[in-house]
């Protein structure tokens, strides 16, 4: 379970409405993408949903607690950038939070423990895609390793929300839709609850199963400090898209749409007889 309530939550830093009247119910396993023009307070919103900031007014519950005021284990996040330590190797930075973890009064674990912990963080490493990288640092890994070490770093704490501010922005394409087909499967294997914050509709609709947009009602110059953004959208995707069950209509590379979505049979429709 994990069931993330939002209830009437406002964001103010000093004179400016960030965010306004945010209510919203976020369901086990859901993955969530959040769009919506810059600086309405997408990355905000996440940063709340982390415990990195507080809400001026509203609540925010999950599984039915308060969210507590500082991040823990049960929430990962994944930056587009900076989410990687670049002094530690793949190893280092995925058994970083275990240790942690693990050792409220020492700094390092140690015998049986520390070698428990460098499994764990090799299967996750693995699981990423990144066996045989674990000796590297950062600065020797592409963007995509890069970026699929930051989620390994995340998930093996097993949380059980997994925050995304614009994690694949900065990947081009190809790298971009490999990275889309892991973060799927992980989605679908794992028993998350994912919250996106993406400017990209295409990656919105191709991962999310419900995409929710943010914008400013009042949006004239004057108005920008007095008004928050609000929920604007709220679209689950159609037919539903369930964590664990196969989408029949998504694709697993982000090939061309109309492919998936219609069959030869119907192409053929289109064509004029006698061509
Ligand atoms: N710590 C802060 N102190 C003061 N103002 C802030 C702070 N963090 C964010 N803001 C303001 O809140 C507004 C929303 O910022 P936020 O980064 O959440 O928007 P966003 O929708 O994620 O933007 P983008 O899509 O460009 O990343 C901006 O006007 C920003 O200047």
């Amino acid at each position: 379970m994990s069931e993330i309530v939002i209830s009437d939550v406002w964001k103010e830093y000093d004179e400016q409405i960030v965010l306004e009247q945010i209510s919203l119910t976020i369901a086990p396993r859901a993955f969530v993408a959040l769009v919506g023009p810059s600086g309405c307070g997408k990355s905000t919103f996440l940063r709340m949903l982390l415990g990195d900031e507080r809400p001026t007014r509203g609540t925010i519950t999950l599984d039915g607690h308060p969210l507590p005021s500082e991040p823990g284990p049960d929430r990962g996040v994944v930056f587009q950038k900076y989410s990687v330590f670049p002094h530690l190797t793949v190893l280092g930075n995925v058994l970083l939070g275990l240790e942690l973890q693990g050792s409220s009064v020492r700094i390092c674990l140690r015998g049986e423990a520390r070698r428990r912990a460098i499994d764990t963080a090799r299967e996750m490493i693995a699981e990423v895609g990144l066996a045989g990288s674990e000796t590297k640092y950062p600065a020797q890994l592409s963007g995509g390793m890069q970026q699929r070490l930051a989620l390994a770093q995340a998930l093996v704490m097993r949380p059980k929300v997994l925050l995304l501010d614009e994690p694949f922005g900065a990947l081009d394409p190809g790298i971009r839709a490999d990275i889309h087909v892991l973060m799927r499967r992980l989605w679908h294997e794992t028993a998350l609850t994912v919250v996106m914050v993406t400017h990209d509709m295409r990656e919105a609709f191709t991962l999310a199963n419900r995409v929710i947009a943010f914008e400013r009602p009042r949006d004239r110059p004057e108005e920008r400090e007095r008004y928050g953004a609000r929920l604007s959208q709220d679209i689950s995707i159609w037919p539903a898209r369930l964590a664990g069950e196969p989408d029949p209509y998504s694709p697993d590379r982000d090939g061309p749409i109309l492919s998936e979505a219609f069959s030869r049979d119907d192409l053929a429709l289109e064509t004029v007889p006698g061509d």
